[in-house]
């Protein structure tokens, strides 16, 4: 393997997700150069369903209360507690990184493929702010299946949100987690319907 190979799969294969995250988040051309990754993923038909909606410094507050009201739209009665959780996450991270999914459900592209390109844009954020040093996690909750604030943040139906993911520095150099063995979630195809070890009790 040569040795950019061997760069790159060492990246892929020890990012982790973590909130435990501080100043700073990628800004300027090394923030543009990430948010690149994602038109690398696959999409079929061309339809580049994927949008990047970047809330850092004062606006990370107006989108805390975007959320907190998300969250009383969609609960009676919303526990205060978490609220307040709420609130302080999405006020106090680096940055969040908000993906929208732009969607065309009357398109050949069945909406479920279009779905599926939005994930693989994710999945490259995730990488490349990883190979870029920083910090990441994909969080959603029921907000982000409010329609009413993906349309405050720009996405009405038939658009909606993917998640939010909050950026920065990771608090702990080496916060990776313990990578899982892949050997339970593979099988070699010979005829007959496979079994998978990661499906057995
Ligand atoms: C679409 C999507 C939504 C997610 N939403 C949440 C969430 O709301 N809260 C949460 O703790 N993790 C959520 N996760 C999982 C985390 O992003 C993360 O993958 C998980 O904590 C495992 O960490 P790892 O990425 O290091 O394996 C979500 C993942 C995806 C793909």
């Amino acid at each position: 393997m040569n040795k950019h190979a061997h760069i790159a799969l060492e990246s892929l294969l020890s990012r982790s997700s973590t909130d435990a995250l501080t100043k700073p988040a990628p800004k300027g051309e090394e923030l543009e150069t990430i948010l690149s990754a994602v038109m690398r993923a696959p999409d079929h038909g061309k339809l580049r369903p994927w949008r990047l909606v970047v809330v850092k410094g004062d606006a990370r507050v107006k989108l805390a209360e975007k959320i907190v009201e998300s969250m009383k739209r969609l609960h009676a009665d919303p526990d205060p507690k978490k609220l307040e959780k709420r609130y302080k996450r999405f006020s106090t991270m680096p940055m969040t990184i908000v993906l929208g999914m732009h969607l065309r459900p009357d398109d050949k592209i069945p909406l479920l493929e279009q779905e599926l390109a939005v994930g693989a844009a994710g999945m490259n954020l995730l990488n490349a702010l990883h190979a870029a040093g920083y910090g990441a996690v994909w969080v959603s909750g029921d907000v982000a299946y409010d329609p009413v604030l993906a349309e405050e943040l720009g996405f009405p139906a038939p658009h909606a949100l993917a998640g939010f993911f909050f950026v920065g520095t990771p608090e702990k150099k080496d916060h990776e987690t313990k990578r899982r063995p892949v050997a339970p979630y593979v099988a070699e195809w010979t005829g007959e319907p496979v079994s998978f070890d990661a499906d057995k009790d």
